[in-house]
């Protein structure tokens, strides 16, 4: 997969990850987050610790999100049952200034309790 970002526009961007179960959107979407990450230091010139801590926080949302809407399938060990919506925003000098993570289409039909 080849992702530009292109901060001489200043405009919203979406990348839209599909695929049948299994073949790895999750995975791919973290590393995407990594990308993003390592280009805005590159155009920036900021060193990585300033970064990290932003980038390492989205990542680390994952098991949280996945512990409770995740599940084994007969296609994927770890499937998502839930649709991620997930927004990365850029400062106008393409700085990573925040993130939020929202979350749709829960298979509720496999939450067995509260
Ligand atoms: N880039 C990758 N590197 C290594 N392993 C990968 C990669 N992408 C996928 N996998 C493997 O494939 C498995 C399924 O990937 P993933 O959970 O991302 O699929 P998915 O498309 O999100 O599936 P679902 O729709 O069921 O949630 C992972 O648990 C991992 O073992």
């Amino acid at each position: 997969m080849q992702v530009y970002v292109d901060v001489s526009h200043k405009e919203n961007q979406s990348i839209l990850i599909t695929g049948e179960s299994g073949a790895g959107k999750t995975e791919n979407a973290k590393k995407v987050i990594q990308y993003f990450a390592s280009v805005a230091r590159a155009v920036t010139g900021t060193k990585q610790s300033e970064f990290a801590n932003l980038e390492e926080k989205v990542i680390q949302a994952n098991p949280v999100l996945e512990a409770f809407g995740n599940a084994r399938t007969i296609r994927n060990d770890n499937s998502s049952r839930f649709g991620k919506f997930i927004r990365i925003h850029f400062s106008n000098t393409g700085r990573i200034a925040g993130a939020d993570i929202e979350y749709y289409l829960l298979e509720k039909s496999r939450v067995i309790q509260q």
